[in-house]
């Protein structure tokens, strides 16, 4: 019997590619640059072979399966998420899928949840300008100089700030806002879901609705009561929205115009918030509005959201903020309108920052603390982002996880991590 072949596109976390390196009785082609592996080196070298191992960054297509021909067994991708893989060409040719679930849940829970803050405690202005157009700030940096606290300093006050608008002049910050009392609504309450709605619990939260196919009892009732509703619903009634489901045909796009449009929102200048501005009477676009809800934070897949629908939401104040782990594309190009948005605080789904990056973006956030800077060179600095599961253990055990799938398919056994 020959030796079979296998084909890794990335460098695995330490522990798993030392495991990886050990293996005996397999020719291995590995991709090693800190780059996705070219997609030409990708078919060239699955020719023949017996197993893929692969990242989310990488397309497992037609093409692919096509030129790999009959002898490929497993695909073993280092991800929960398998939407980069043509599932039913998958299927029809008997080739086995493995997945790495649960180990990123934790991870993804926590980052869903930074973003959710850092949206709602508009942490991307305050930080960024600290407060204060007036001083002559550059949005980008800190400020050249801070303002002392000030019992109304980037509070609610709308008409105190229409009074005193010569002391806001353009400026246009949203005071935050906190969970106590408000609406989750989770779209897709499986693992990553349930495990957001458990901790936004904690920090107050009164109503967790979900919307997703079919009525989740068990995890609805770990949390206390979550209420299944139908996407529209939950569009209207939800303070705070986190997308958690699967990328599939059917949720593709979801995040549209329309979506958005019924979302809840207390952002000036919407149609729908102009008695603020008859309140207010001059108060610009954006101004100080109490407790700024209609949240969105995407830590799933960037194919969910038009994104030219979610920038023109922005802009038209539909929403008051967002928060996103996930783009199309990654890495999102630095002259996307979203970068520019000062209530949009977005990251590049960290899993694949190279080290130089890496130890840029911890380092600039414990110096400086900027992260919408750090992140943003981010963007630059790597040729493939992709953060909700870069912790060190998650990555570790995805590693392992990943090479006990493709060795377990090479045998002809069952996966132990599979979806279907
Ligand atoms: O996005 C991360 C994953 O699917 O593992």
């Amino acid at each position: 019997m020959s030796i079979p072949r296998i084909v890794v596109t990335r460098v695995l976390p330490p522990t798993s590619q030392a495991a990886l390196e050990k293996l005996s009785n397999v020719e291995m082609v590995q991709w090693k640059e800190d780059r996705n592996m070219p997609r030409d080196l990708l078919l060239n070298s699955i020719k023949g072979a017996d197993g893929l191992l692969c990242m989310l960054t990488d397309k497992v297509d037609q093409e692919l399966f096509k030129v790999a021909g009959p002898k490929l067994k497993v695909v073993s991708t280092m991800s929960v998420g398998f939407d980069h893989v043509d599932t039913a060409e998958l299927k029809q040719r008997g080739i086995k899928l493995g997945y790495t679930p649960d180990v990123l849940t934790d991870a993804t829970a926590d980052t869903t949840v930074m973003l959710l803050l850092a949206a709602a405690r508009r942490l991307k202005e305050h930080q960024s300008c600290g407060g204060w157009r007036d001083l002559n700030v550059t949005c980008h940096n800190y400020p050249t100089q801070w303002r002392e606290w000030g019992p109304n300093w980037l509070c609610a006050f709308c008409l105190m700030a229409t009074v005193s608008r010569h002391i806001f002049s353009q400026s246009n910050f949203i005071p935050g806002v906190q969970f106590t009392s408000k609406t989750l609504g989770v779209v897709g309450l499986g693992r990553i879901g349930e495990a957001v709605a458990h901790r936004l619990r904690a920090f107050g939260i009164s109503r967790v609705l979900y919307s997703g196919r079919g009525t989740k009892h068990e995890a609805a009732a770990r949390l206390g009561g979550a209420l299944h509703v139908p996407f529209h619903g939950l569009l209207a009634k939800s303070d705070f929205i986190v997308v958690c489901c699967a990328l599939t045909e059917e949720t593709k796009g979801m995040f549209n115009y329309d979506a958005f449009r019924r979302m809840k929102s207390s952002a000036v200048g919407s149609g729908r918030n102009r008695w603020w501005m008859v309140l207010g009477g001059e108060i610009g676009e954006g101004s100080y509005v109490m407790g700024a809800v209609g949240i969105f934070v995407n830590t799933a897949r960037g194919g969910h959201v038009v994104q030219d629908d979610l920038a023109r939401a922005l802009q038209e104040n539909l929403i008051a903020a967002a928060g996103l782990d996930v783009t199309t594309p990654e890495p999102l190009p630095t002259d996307s309108p979203l970068l520019g948005f000062k209530n949009c605080i977005v990251v590049p789904h960290i899993g694949e920052l190279s080290h130089k990056a890496r130890m840029f973006v911890i380092l600039s956030n414990i110096v400086d603390l900027n992260i919408s800077v750090s992140f943003l060179f981010c963007f630059s600095a790597v040729s493939s982002c992709a953060i909700g599961s870069a912790t060190t253990e998650t990555r570790d055990e995805m590693g392992h996880m990943a090479v006990a799938n493709l060795l377990a398919g090479l045998k002809g056994e069952t996966l132990p991590h599979a979806p279907f």
